[in-house]
């Protein structure tokens, strides 16, 4: 087997997610063992500005970036993740999403893995996004304390969550327990979407949400298959809640909040080629329909002739669950993984097909900003206002 050349990467930029325009990073991975042994060839080429994947000979791709086999998993942080958690800390909504095949690198990817990683460098998007949100949390709370221009107590309330939604039913991961029958998808006064039942779990540090991060993936569903020895059989969203109040003598009280989903989607499979039968067939064909369901909505968002017309969030729990991430109010960012292995040709066509009708989404991200504080800071500018000329008033009748 030859060793591909692949184009260094190092100096490209973090996807900039100040538009609306949902992004869309692709990841391929390196052969793994087996394909070597198979004697795999690979069939995937990359272009030197990271932006161009080609598949075989021709069929050219183009998307916000392209990462090839010898990428790090700290790049692939940087460029897709890094700014949404800043997003997230400034009051945005911001979801990741992790699409492709089965074996072709979701769970590597997020860093959603039962088994502990071997050092550092392998660290996931999880583990990472997790750091640097507490790092800005006490960043932020530091800035705030030494804020010279008037009085300034930062809080910030973290929470998460932790479902996922196996055959069309949705766990809560974190109280196993807790029947999928009690578990329900709600939108809030909002519109937000909810869901009832699931139980936030407070985190105040990020040992405390690292735990939380591993006791879920280890409840979460895998299994054996032909293509994947640990394969995920579940989608599975880990969610975090961030809230923060700023309390100033000056200008009021603000509250501002955001979550961040980060989905680990099953991988889409062929049953003749995964080897499922009885249970796995089962899981493979809701896998599958739940995948449909998201492809149908990404179509109905992405396709300009079908704008304006009924989206279909409705046909599937996990499209109901990111209906506020695809067209709604977040920051979203798809990595659409893929195998280089010349056996997967036809599946990574499949996959950076649906992910290019991904990138022609438009969502409206917005800061969250709580009402009742909005409301209160309009009164107070009032009264600044109005206090004044009260006082001239009386002082004139004297
Ligand atoms: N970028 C990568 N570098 C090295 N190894 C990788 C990479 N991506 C994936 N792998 C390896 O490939 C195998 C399959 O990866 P993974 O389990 O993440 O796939 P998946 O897409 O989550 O599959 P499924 O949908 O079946 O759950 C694992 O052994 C993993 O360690």
């Amino acid at each position: 087997m030859t060793i591909p050349d692949y184009p260094a990467q190092e100096s490209l930029p973090s996807i900039p997610f100040e538009d609306s325009n949902v992004r869309v990073a692709v990841r391929a991975r390196p052969l793994i063992e087996k394909e070597v042994v198979d004697k795999c060839q690979e069939c995937v080429s990359y272009s030197a500005d990271g932006r161009e994947v080609v598949l075989g000979k021709d069929r050219r791709f183009t998307f916000d970036h392209v990462f090839c086999p010898t990428t790090a998993q700290e790049e692939v942080y940087r460029v897709c993740v890094k700014p949404l958690v800043e997003s997230c800390v400034a009051g945005y909504n911001a979801t990741v999403i992790a699409y492709g095949q089965t074996g072709s690198g979701k769970t590597h990817t997020m860093g959603s893995a039962t088994n502990p990683v071997s050092g550092e460098e392998d660290l996931g998007i999880l583990p990472r996004a997790i750091r640097q949100l507490y790092e800005s949390i006490e960043e932020r709370k530091h800035e705030a304390q030494f804020d010279v221009r008037e009085f300034c107590v930062n809080l910030q309330f973290v929470k998460c969550c932790f479902v996922e939604i196996y055959n069309e039913e949705i766990k809560d991961l974190l109280h196993p327990d807790t029947p999928s029958k009690s578990i329900s998808i709600r939108e809030d006064a909002n519109g937000d979407i909810i869901l009832a039942g699931v139980k936030d779990e407070a985190v105040f540090t990020y040992e405390d949400m690292m735990r939380c991060l591993e006791q879920g993936s280890a409840f979460r569903t895998t299994g054996s298959t032909l293509m994947n020895q640990l394969s995920s059989r579940s989608h599975a969203i880990f969610t975090m809640n961030i809230e923060q109040q700023s309390l100033q003598t000056l200008n009021g009280h603000e509250i501002i909040s955001a979550k961040f989903h980060l989905v680990d989607l099953a991988g889409s499979e062929r049953a003749k080629r995964t080897g499922a039968v009885g249970m796995r067939f089962k899981e493979s064909v809701t896998i599958n329909c739940g995948l449909l369901a998201l492809g149908n909505v990404i179509s109905a968002l992405g396709d300009e002739r079908k704008r304006g017309q009924h989206v279909p969030y409705r046909e599937s729990k996990l499209t109901r669950i990111l209906q506020d991430s695809l067209g709604g109010n977040s920051k979203t960012c798809m990595i659409a993984c893929i195998s280089t292995a010349d056996v997967n040709f036809e599946e990574t066509l499949n996959t950076l097909k649906y992910a290019n009708r991904a990138r022609n989404i438009q969502n409206k991200p917005i800061i969250n900003r709580d009402a009742h504080s909005v409301q209160l800071n309009q009164l107070r500018s009032e009264v600044k206002v109005l206090f004044p000329l009260l006082w001239l008033d009386d002082t004139d009748n004297n």
